[in-house]
Order: structure tokens, then sequence, then C-alpha cells
């Protein structure tokens, strides 16, 4: 338990965090915050600026300007005390080709000074059907097979937020469903906060119980799934990405 009072505050808060390059502002200012449990949506479409608010986050991007705090932490200041319980899942994050895809774990367990790593390890790859590439080297799976992995590197220190970037865009209908799956008992056995950057509206209707729209950077919309369906007067997601993407406010009821 630590004594830091913020941390009963939101698991994630970010305030008028922005992202320059070459004076071009690609993100921001943006101010919101994720509660303990949630599974928000991230949507926006290419270039909108969702990876990099993504990396931002994890202070693998350095922001412009602005704070991001994580369990009450100031993550420009104090990330060590929160890091130990978030994790990433990102396709433009390789691990280590040669390493086999236990060794790999294994790093990451240890980083994380996760206890009985070899048993975590096990209970990973039986939850996300690993076993046929656990000790081949990480370079020669498919990208079906790596996105597995990368979810399990996500895992395993049983993460209280958990940042997703296009999760599932690589795996078959089938695996995506049971990765899914896996992601909503995380989510509730671990109270773990979630943010999900997808192009998949009918994922982000399943998983998210509010949607973040970013376009050029800047939030657009902030609501439920079936507050958007209902705002926009659209049956879908889908429909509603598109009008905002297209400038279409208030959608088929405008
Ligand atoms: N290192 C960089 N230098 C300059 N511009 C960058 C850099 N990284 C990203 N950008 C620009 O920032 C903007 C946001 O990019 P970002 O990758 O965050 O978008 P995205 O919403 O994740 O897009 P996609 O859906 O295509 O993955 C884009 O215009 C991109 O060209």
């Amino acid at each position: 338990m630590s004594s830091n009072p913020a941390e009963s505050g939101p698991t994630l808060k970010v305030s008028g965090l922005s992202k320059s390059y070459d004076k071009r502002q690609v993100v921001g200012p943006l101010d919101f915050s994720l509660e303990a449990g949630s599974v928000t949506g991230l949507l926006g479409g290419n270039g909108a600026g969702k990876t990099t608010t993504i990396g931002m986050i994890m202070g693998l991007i350095a922001p412009t300007c602005g704070e991001i705090r994580v369990f009450g932490h100031d993550m420009a200041r104090e990330r060590y005390g929160a890091l130990g319980r978030m994790n990433f899942e990102s396709p433009y994050v390789d691990m280590p080709h040669r390493l086999t895809v236990r060794q790999n774990l294994r790093v990451f367990g240890l980083l994380y000074d996760v206890a009985d790593i070899e048993a975590k390890i096990a209970r990973l790859a039986e939850d996300l059907a690993l076993h046929d590439f656990l000790d081949r080297q990480t370079g020669r799976l498919s990208a079906g097979q790596k996105t597995r992995v990368a979810i399990a590197k996500a895992l395993i220190n049983d993460p209280r937020l958990l940042l997703l970037d296009e999760p599932t865009a690589s795996l078959d209908p089938d695996t995506a469903d049971w990765v899914r799956t896996r992601l909503e008992t995380h989510r509730r056995t671990h109270n773990c906060a979630i943010l999900l950057a997808s192009h998949n509206m009918s994922e982000v209707e399943r998983l998210c119980d509010r949607v973040l729209m970013l376009k050029e950077g800047t939030l657009v919309d902030d609501d439920s799934p079936v507050g958007l369906l209902a705002r926009y007067g659209r049956d879908t997601l889908e429909e509603v990405f598109l009008d905002v993407a297209r400038g279409r406010a208030g959608g088929a009821a405008a």
C-alpha cells in the first residue's frame, strides 16, 4: 500500500498534454482521466495521434508540454513509483529476435521483478496458447504469434494500467476473440484500467465502456459507445467514426 494520498484518485490523469515535432503540434493539448477497472477506446484516423499519446504515457516519447500522473505519480519526476504497475503492447516495439520467446519473457519478468517467473510464463503460455513456439526464436514467429507474445509480455507484471495499441490487428478472428476475452478477464481480476487504441469498431463496442475520439491530435468526443450511437443517431460505431472523420458532427441526427 502506498503512502501517496493521490493514489486514491484516477489510475491515469493527463493534463494539458501535447507533442510537437519541428514546431508542428501533432497531439494536444489533451485532458482526460481513466478510472480503475475501466476500458477506454482511443479512436482516430491514421495520424490522429493515438500511438504518440500512448508513447508519451509510457514514457517512450517526451511530451512537449503537460503532465501525466499514473496512480498519482508525476511521470516526469517519479515514474518509478508507477512503472512496475503499468505495461503496454505495441506492434511498433520489437523484442530481441535471437532470444526465444521464453527467454524474452524471462527478461521482462526479471525487469518487473516478477516472483516465480517460470510459473508465470507457464500460465501465460497456457492462457495465450504460446506452447508451440515458446522455445523458438522470437524473430522467426509470424505476425500473429508475435502479437500473442507481446500481449503475454504486457500481462507479465499483472498491470493495473494497460496501454494497448491495436492489440488484435494481426490476429485471425478466432484468436482475436479469445485474446479479447483474456483482456476482459485481466481487467476484471486486477481492476485494471485499459486504454485501447483500435481501428476495429466491433472490438471497441465489445470491450470499451468509454470512447475518446481523436482528430488531428485533439479530443473531439468523449462518451460511452451507447451515448455516441444515440447522439450521432447511428447503429454502429463505424458510422460514428466516419461521421467524426468526415466532419459530420452530430452524424445522421444533424
Ligand atoms: N518522430 C516523428 N517525427 C515527426 N512527426 C511524427 C513523428 N512521429 C509521429 N509523427 C506524426 O505525428 C502524427 C501522429 O502520429 P501517430 O503515429 O501518433 O498517429 P496514429 O493515430 O497512431 O496513427 P495510425 O492510426 O496511422 O497508427 C502523424 O502526423 C505523424 O506523422
